[in-house]
């Protein structure tokens, strides 16, 4: 199928007909955030990172999301144990690596977490996807300090030696897995003033991996719906405290609709 209103409608209906359980590794600042808009979509989230029980946790997760915002030596155990299983029993693993290009520990982190099992999604902004194909990228801690345009070869790169569909977010997302790409110019630049919004998009990606095994369309699904519910709820009230909640009350009411009114998907 490709990608249409339809296609992400029929995506937003399996999540909310079989609420997958998503397992997230993921960083302390948003692990409300993120559950909540998983509800919000129709998902089931745990937030589960103690080595002692990641891997009977993947076996009845439907997907696995793994996020470095927060890391030390006890996450990354974690996250090493929880990778290779879900990568044995083939369940979808989506990666965000936040704040790469920030510090050694981070690169190192990432760059050991890919070999460990190259990721089905990774999902970061331009300075962290620049830094994680090897670029000598600034980045402003978890922030970024390029366009996501800047990094279309570097995500293009990524994608050839891991695998992965790569996902630039920015004010355009790019969707990029070997020669296509798909562009999703939906969102709000108030967006960035909410903590835990790339965060919220890797989440969701996860759960849209959950119901659909081709993630590139699962990606660009995951995105379209981020900046709809964005702009939807920027259109409640402009403000930064109403957006973190009305973001969640847009997911919650999400109509095939307001997706066909509002989409602004192109593929190259
Ligand atoms: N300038 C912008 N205009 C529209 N949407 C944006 C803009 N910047 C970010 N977004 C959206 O905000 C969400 C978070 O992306 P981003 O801020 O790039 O991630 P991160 O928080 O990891 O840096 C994505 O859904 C993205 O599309
Ligand atoms: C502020 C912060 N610090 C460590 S993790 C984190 C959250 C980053 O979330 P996002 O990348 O979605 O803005
Ligand atoms: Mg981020």
């Amino acid at each position: 199928m490709t990608q249409s209103p339809q296609s992400i409608w029929t995506d937003v209906e399996r999540i909310r007909a079989q609420a997958p359980l998503i397992h997230n590794i993921t960083n302390f600042v948003v692990m409300n955030n993120t559950a909540n808009a998983l509800l919000a979509l129709g998902a089931s989230p745990a937030m589960v990172h103690a080595p002692e029980e990641v891997e009977d946790f993947i076996d009845i997760s439907s997907a696995l999301v793994v996020n470095i915002g927060t890391l030390d030596a006890t996450f990354v155990a974690g996250m090493r144990l929880a990778m290779r299983k879900a990568r044995t029993l083939g369940k979808p693993i989506v990666f965000d690596p936040v704040g790469v290009g920030a510090t050694a520990y981070r690169n190192q982190i990432s760059e050991e977490l890919l070999t460990v099992a190259a990721p089905d999604v990774i999902r970061g902004n331009a300075s962290e996807i620049m830094a994680l194909a090897g670029l000598n990228a600034q980045t402003k801690g978890v922030d970024s300090l390029y366009g996501s345009e800047a990094a279309i070869d570097a995500a293009r790169r990524l994608s050839s030696v891991w695998g992965s569909v790569v996902v630039i977010s920015g004010e355009k997302d790019y969707i990029i897995h070997g020669d296509k790409t798909a562009v999703v110019a939906n969102g709000h630049p108030l967006m960035t003033k909410v903590t835990g919004m790339g965060c919220t998009a890797t989440a969701l990606t996860g759960a849209f991996a959950a119901v659909n095994a081709d993630y590139f369309l699962a990606a660009t699904h995951a995105m379209a719906v981020m900046g709809i519910a964005g702009e939807l709820a920027v259109a409640k009230k402009s403000s930064p405290g109403s957006l973190q909640v009305n973001f969640l009350d847009t997911l919650y009411e999400l109509t095939e609709t307001s997706i066909s009114n509002r989409l602004q998907l192109t593929e190259a």
